[in-house]
């Protein structure tokens, strides 16, 4: 049975989606972005099957409408919508990544034809725009769905059942203990990695050898800082009081450190640090986790032409599936750390064993 699929702001998120939503034959994909440019790459592209210049007659011919927006323009969107005389029921959703601002602004909607479901997919990166949008990036990431509260369970169903092309693993959550999660593993982490980059960035005006020196570990927990400022800038608006609640809690521990470190409680520091250790390593072997489940390998490999190649022809030829491949700290000239995934256990020790037997040095992550 053939779909009518709305899909609008096709930037990074929108775009991937309509891509993947795509994929499935029953599915005809509507596109509608404010960039022109965005809309002709789409089509250039066939992410889309046409696109619409006025998204309330656009909105008439749907079945299904997902808004791939930044939040304050989702909640501006859902108001136009709510106007749209509908002659048939359509289902509703959105990707923004704080889910109370919309499930407000939905609960409001006086619209007997709207049915609403927030939605989440946890997948993305610091890019932006539909050049970004890839249509397996929801493969294996959890995809919250968050019903408002007037929306029949059918609703989430027939979403969850459109979904399914993404590969995502469902789970369904309250808008509040969304972005109370959200808020602790994504959003505040955003914050941080901003704050110690701007860290960096004053100490380097007195210490210029700083941006040499800042290596593996400063680039791991700063990567998502070079993320798309405005989006983050709404997100942290919109999670207001629980940033400010983090940012609190963020103050006191690190007072606690302050107090360990000028006392000399060795002990307790290494406990501390034990502690984090032991949640981090335990952290992506649940496989519904947020964290898809992935096992590490790391290769050591020379820094010359097609030394990646090799590696990674020889686990084809095994049929083993890379999921995530990162050259680690490579220096010119000087043997370098190739950390290879594997999504499961038995695929990495057969890669262990197969690179052994090829004559790589190697470690294998427990
Ligand atoms: N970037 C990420 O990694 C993730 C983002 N999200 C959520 O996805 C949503 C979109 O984020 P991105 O795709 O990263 O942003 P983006 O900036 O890549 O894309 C936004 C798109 O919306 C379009 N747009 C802006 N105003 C519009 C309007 N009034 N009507 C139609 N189109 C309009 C823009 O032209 C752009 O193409 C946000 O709500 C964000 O919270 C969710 C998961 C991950
Ligand atoms: O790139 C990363 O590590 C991310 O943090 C991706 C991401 C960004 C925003 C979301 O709402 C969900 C996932």
């Amino acid at each position: 049975m053939r779909r009518t699929i709305l899909v609008i702001g096709l930037g990074l998120i929108g775009g991937s989606l309509a891509k993947s939503l795509r994929s499935a034959e029953e599915n005809y994909i509507i596109g509608y972005d404010i960039k022109e440019k965005t809309i002709e790459f789409a089509e250039m592209n066939e992410i889309i099957h046409e696109s619409c210049s006025d998204i309330r007659e656009a909105a008439k011919k749907a079945d299904y409408i997902f808004l791939g927006t930044h939040i304050t323009e989702t909640v501006n969107i859902l108001k136009e919508l709510e106007q749209v005389k509908f002659n048939h029921d359509v289902i509703i959703s959105d990707v923004s990544s704080v889910k109370q601002t919309i499930h407000d602004a939905a609960s409001s909607i006086n619209n007997k034809h709207i049915q609403f479901v927030g939605g989440h997919p946890m997948a993305g990166s610091h890019k932006k725009g539909i050049t970004a949008a890839k249509g397996h990036l929801f493969e294996n990431a959890i995809y919250v769905l968050s019903p408002s509260a007037n929306c029949p369970d059918s609703a989430a169903d027939k979403l969850e059942n459109i979904l399914s092309v993404t590969n995502s693993h469902i789970i369904k959550l309250k808008a509040n203990e969304h972005d109370e999660m959200t808020g602790v593993v994504s959003h505040f982490p955003h914050l941080i990695a901003s704050a110690l980059v701007q860290q960096a960035q004053k100490w380097s005006l007195t210490h210029s050898y700083i941006p040499k020196l800042a290596a593996g570990g400063f680039r791991d927990v700063t990567r998502i800082a070079s993320s798309n400022p405005e989006l983050w800038q709404d997100i942290f608006y919109h999670n207001k009081q629980k940033m400010i609640h983090m940012i609190e809690d963020w103050v006191s521990e690190m007072n606690d450190l302050k107090k360990m470190l000028k006392e000399n409680h060795r002990a307790e520091l290494t406990n501390y640090l034990q502690q984090a250790k032991d949640y981090r390593d335990g952290l992506g072997v649940n496989e519904k986790g947020a964290f898809p489940a992935y096992y590490d390998l790391y290769v050591d490999i020379r820094d010359q032409t097609g030394a990646i190649a090799s590696v990674a022809n020889i686990l084809a030829q095994e049929n083993i599936n890379i999921t995530n491949i990162r050259i680690l700290e490579i220096r010119e000239g000087i043997t370098g750390a190739l950390r290879l995934s594997v999504s499961t256990k038995s695929e990495q020790l057969d890669s262990f064993n197969i690179l052994k037997q090829n004559g790589y040095d190697l470690v294998l992550e427990e």
